[in-house]
């Protein structure tokens, strides 16, 4: 089975960093991920990433460094999903897709019911909260 390309952005702001839940049209209903989503033929993931924000939040980001792609199928599809950190440049949320969304804080970055493929970026970003969100923080004020 081909293996589909997904990005993620984990936008970070004050802090805190974005989860989306899936809404009940979309597949995995119910399920919190990092907004993003498939990469098209000779698109260029950044690029790709700055415009699925755009579509589904209606926001700019500014796409930075990229953590560990995870690798997962589930029954009907394989993904590689290549998060990357990004942070709020501009303009308003409004979902477009999404049922809701929150600004999660490390404390409570676990307690969401994560799409499976995320779990594993969800750990990096637990283990490594202070080096990649308050860094990227530090940036935001400076
Ligand atoms: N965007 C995104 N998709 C994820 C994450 N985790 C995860 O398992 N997925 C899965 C859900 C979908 O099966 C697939 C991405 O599809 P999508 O529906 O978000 O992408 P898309 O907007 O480009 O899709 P489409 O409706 O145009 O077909 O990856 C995640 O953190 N972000």
């Amino acid at each position: 089975m081909k293996t589909i390309p997904v990005t993620c952005a984990l936008i970070i702001h004050e802090g805190k960093v974005l989860a989306a839940q899936r809404s009940e049209s979309m597949d995995l209903p119910g399920k919190w991920e990092f907004p993003g989503g498939k990469v098209e033929e000779h698109e260029d993931p950044k690029e790709c990433l700055r415009r699925e924000i755009r579509e589904e939040l209606g926001i700019e980001i500014i796409v930075g460094e990229a953590l560990m792609p995870s690798l997962f199928s589930y029954p009907s599809r394989t993904i590689r999903l290549l998060p990357f950190i990004a942070r709020w440049k501009s303009g308003e949320i409004r979902m477009s897709e999404h049922s809701q969304v929150l600004w999660l804080e490390r404390n409570s970055l676990l307690s969401v019911d994560w799409a499976e493929a995320d779990i594993p970026i969800v750990q990096e970003l637990h283990e490594n909260w202070v080096k990649l969100v308050v860094s990227t923080n530090a940036e935001e004020h400076g």
